[in-house]
Formats: C-alpha cells, sequence, structure tokens
C-alpha cells in the first residue's frame, strides 16, 4: 500500500475550509492536517513536522495578515502553496520569487481541486529523477532550484556525453531537460543518440532554446524531443510545461499496465508474459543459454474460497503474486490466469531453477495468508522444463506435464526434467 503523507492546510474562512476538506477527503494517498490561524499552524508545524511534505497556506491571515505564515513556511523549507483572496501581479512575482510551489487564487471549487492536483503532483515528483544538461553553471541552477522547488530528484550535466553517462548510471531518470548549445555534443545530437535507445514513452526530452533561435523549437521535436521550451520562460510556463509532460507519461503508463497487467493482482499477464517470452525464448536457442520455463499453481485454491470466501480468495492471490514477484525479481512472472502463474528464469539449468523454485515454496509454504485472525497456510506445486523444443508453447507443455505430476504426488512439490 501506498504511505500516505501529510500536508498542512493553513485557511481562516469557515466556508473556504469546507470546500477543501471535501476535496481533500477524496484522496486516499493525503491525510490534511488543519489550522485556523498563523498561531495554530505553527503549533500543528511543531507536531507534525517530521511527516509533513508541504503546505497549503492562505496569504491572509487575522494573526498574519501580511503573508507571515508563508515566509514562516518557506523559512522552515516546507514546500508552500500559496491561496489567495484576489489577483495581484506584483504579488504574485514577489511571492514565487521567494520560493513558493504555486499560488492559487480562490474563485471557486476549480481552484481548490487544482491546488490538491498540485499537491498530489508533488507528491509523486519525489519518486521521478530529471537530469538536467546545461553548460551555464547560473541557468542550469535556476532550472535545478525551479525541479527541486517541486520536489523532484535532480542530476546534473554539463553536456550531451556527460549526461549519457549520467543515464548509464541513473537508468530509471524519466525526464531530461537539455539545452542547444554546449560543448562535446550539442542538444540535438544527444536527442539523436537517445532516441535510438530510449523511446519517448520512456524517457521525456524537453528542448531549450535560447532567444533569437526561434527555429531551434522546431527542430527539437523534429530530432524526437517531446516538447521545447524557448528561453527566458517564467517559472509557472516551465512548470506547466513539465507537468503536463509528466502526466502524459503517466498516462501512457497507466494504459500500458492496463494492457500488459493482471487487474486483482497488478502481476504481468499471459499476453505480456507470451509477447516479451517469445523474444527471450528464441534468444536462448539462439545462443545455446539455458532457460528455465516455469508454471506454479497454488494447491487446493478452491478450498481457501469455499471455506474463507472469496475476499479471502482474492487476498491469498495478491499476498502469493507479491511474493513470486519479489522473489523472482529479475526472472520474467505472469499470472497465466486463476491461481497459475508462469515463470521465464533465463541462465539458470534445470537443476538450478528448481533448486530456485524449491527455496521460493518453502517462502511460500512459510507465509499463511490471514483471514481475520485465522492464518490460512498457502502451499503450491509447480513443474520445470528447461527443454528447448519446438517453441515456448511446448517447453510450457512439458512443464505442466511435470506439475501434473507434482500434484498426483501429493502436492507441494517441484517436478523438472530430471
Ligand atoms: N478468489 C478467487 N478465486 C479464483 C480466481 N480465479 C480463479 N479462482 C478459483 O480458483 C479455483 C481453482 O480451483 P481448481 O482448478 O479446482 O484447483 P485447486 O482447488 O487449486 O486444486 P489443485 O490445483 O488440484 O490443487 C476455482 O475455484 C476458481 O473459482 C480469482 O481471481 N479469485
Amino acid at each position: 500500500m501506498e504511505e500516505i503523507k501529510k500536508i498542512l492546510v493553513v485557511e481562516d474562512s469557515q466556508m473556504v475550509m469546507k470546500v477543501i476538506r471535501h476535496v481533500m477527503n477524496q484522496e486516499p494517498t493525503i491525510e490534511a492536517v488543519y489550522a485556523e490561524s498563523f498561531a495554530e499552524a505553527k503549533q500543528r508545524y511543531e507536531e507534525e513536522q517530521d511527516d509533513l511534505f508541504a503546505a497549503l497556506v492562505d496569504l491572509n491571515l487575522p494573526d498574519a495578515p501580511d503573508g507571515e505564515v508563508v515566509d514562516y513556511m518557506l523559512d522552515l523549507g516546507v514546500p508552500t502553496i500559496v491561496l489567495t483572496g484576489s489577483f495581484d501581479e506584483e504579488r504574485r512575482e514577489e511571492l514565487l520569487n521567494k520560493g513558493i510551489v504555486d499560488y492559487v487564487t480562490k474563485e471557486g471549487r476549480y481552484s481548490y481541486a487544482y491546488a490538491v492536483n498540485m499537491i498530489n503532483r508533488l507528491r509523486k515528483n519525489q519518486d521521478i529523477k530529471v537530469l538536467v544538461v546545461e553548460d551555464s553553471t547560473t541557468s542550469r541552477s535556476f532550472i535545478c532550484e525551479l525541479l527541486r522547488r517541486h520536489l523532484f530528484q535532480v542530476l546534473e550535466a554539463g553536456d550531451g556525453v556527460e549526461a549519457i553517462k549520467v543515464l548509464l548510471q541513473h537508468p530509471e531518470v524519466k525526464l531530461l531537460i537539455t539545452d542547444y548549445n554546449m560543448p562535446n555534443m550539442d542538444g540535438f545530437e544527444l536527442v539523436q543518440a537517445l532516441r535510438g535507445k530510449y523511446d519517448k514513452s520512456d524517457l521525456i526530452i524537453i528542448g531549450l532554446s535560447a532567444e533569437g533561435q526561434g527555429s531551434l523549437s522546431a527542430k527539437f521535436i523534429k530530432n524526437g524531443a517531446n516538447d521545447f521550451l524557448p528561453k527566458p520562460f517564467y517559472h509557472e510556463e516551465f512548470h506547466c510545461r513539465v507537468m503536463h509532460n509528466v502526466e502524459s507519461l503517466e498516462l501512457i503508463e497507466q494504459i500500458k499496465d492496463a494492457a500488459n497487467r493482471d487487474h486483482l493482482t497488478k502481476a504481468y499477464n499471459r499476453r505480456y508474459f507470451f509477447e516479451v517470452g517469445e523474444a527471450m525464448y528464441a534468444q536462448a536457442k539462439e545462443k545455446g543459454s539455458p532457460l528455465a520455463a516455469v508454471i506454479i499453481d497454488i494447491d487446493h485454491f478452491k478450498k481457501i474460497n469455499d471455506t474463507h470466501g472469496h475476499e479471502v480468495g482474492d487476498l491469498a492471490l495478491k499476498q502469493f503474486s507479491d511474493c513470486l514477484t519479489e522473489n523472482l525479481g529479475r526472472f520474467l512472472v505472469a499470472r497465466a490466469g486463476g491461481e497459475e502463474f508462469f515463470a521465464l528464469l533465463p541462465g539458470l539449468d534445470n537443476e538450478k531453477a528448481i533448486a530456485f523454485i524449491d527455496k521460493l515454496r518453502e517462502i511460500i509454504a512459510s507465509n499463511p495468508v490471514y483471514a481475520g485472525n485465522e492464518a490460512v497456510p498457502i502451499t503450491f506445486s509447480a513443474g520445470v522444463s528447461n527443454q528447448l523444443l519446438g517453441n515456448l508453447d511446448e517447453q510450457l507443455n512439458m512443464a505442466d506435464g511435470y506439475l501434473y505430476r507434482a500434484k498426483e504426488a501429493g502436492r507441494n512439490l517441484v517436478v523438472g526434467d530430471d
């Protein structure tokens, strides 16, 4: 389950507070702590500081009429979103320069929903790595500061060559922001080099083009960047562009997950298993390297459903699946259907694969599922085949034959080629 993070909301108007509470209550992963005055905000901060990750504060409070609560939060290093009754261009500029995350005018339900969406964004940003590629240290520091303010994990590189090195060390980077004009390898060369390896939906690239170089923007896109941003830009322009691209990537990931993963357990599904597995099979056959195909089937699963109900059955499937995914981490594992799972273990001969799956059998057998306070033991039987006969289907058929023998022999057993 996702960790719940806390946010401090400071607002003196009862009516506004009611709407915010309502919108916040729809967010299961964020818990709000409320304060109605500056004094109360200080108190809440003292109590909750270790769990707080951001604050949403009203600019004008009866005991802090001039935005003192904003300075207080910023001084403590709390990412702060400001709520204000009226839009004031000068004030907005001043606050953004001070280092607030965002500025939201109280204009109705939509603006509170926007603020909560921004809070959610901050929460998710903490897990996203961004690489900033820019040779000018001033400009690089500025961009990095903007990103850090939005809680991204930020990495830096001074040119394209360095960027490629950083990416190799940190393959989990999701967003790359690159300047055009740089020594050794410029922005276009970098984008071209990266697009050979990373798809647009694996790594977002935003190109920056300097003033007076308008045509560079279009060229960035033509070379494979997801987006561009002409310099100089406003804080909000930059953040909106980043947010828009990150949200698109997350949507694509959701679509990929819906296509590739099983709804209940979130493990890969049968379709994905064959898509990736057939390529692994072909590669093993071509290289003559070992590949173990495993079919894992929970024992007497029907009895769990019949005795404890479908909900406990579902819980057992989820726990079982999580345990498989965790222990088979570097291998391909999928829920083939019902209580049956497939796995492919490249690099392991039959003996090693059996030993590996047998260890997993012991782990599962010693981790019961709980139906209330009652421990319900779970065991599985498995068949393991390393015979690369004709295709992956045939290899799985062999493994299925062994699984049948394991069930026949009394279950809670692993059977392989020997
Ligand atoms: N709760 C729950 N049950 C499921 C799900 N998918 C399949 N099942 C149940 O899994 C059970 C599988 O039963 P069987 O194929 O008879 O196998 P078994 O009881 O595990 O017995 P053996 O495999 O012979 O050890 C059926 O009762 C299905 O209804 C699911 O998503 N959730």
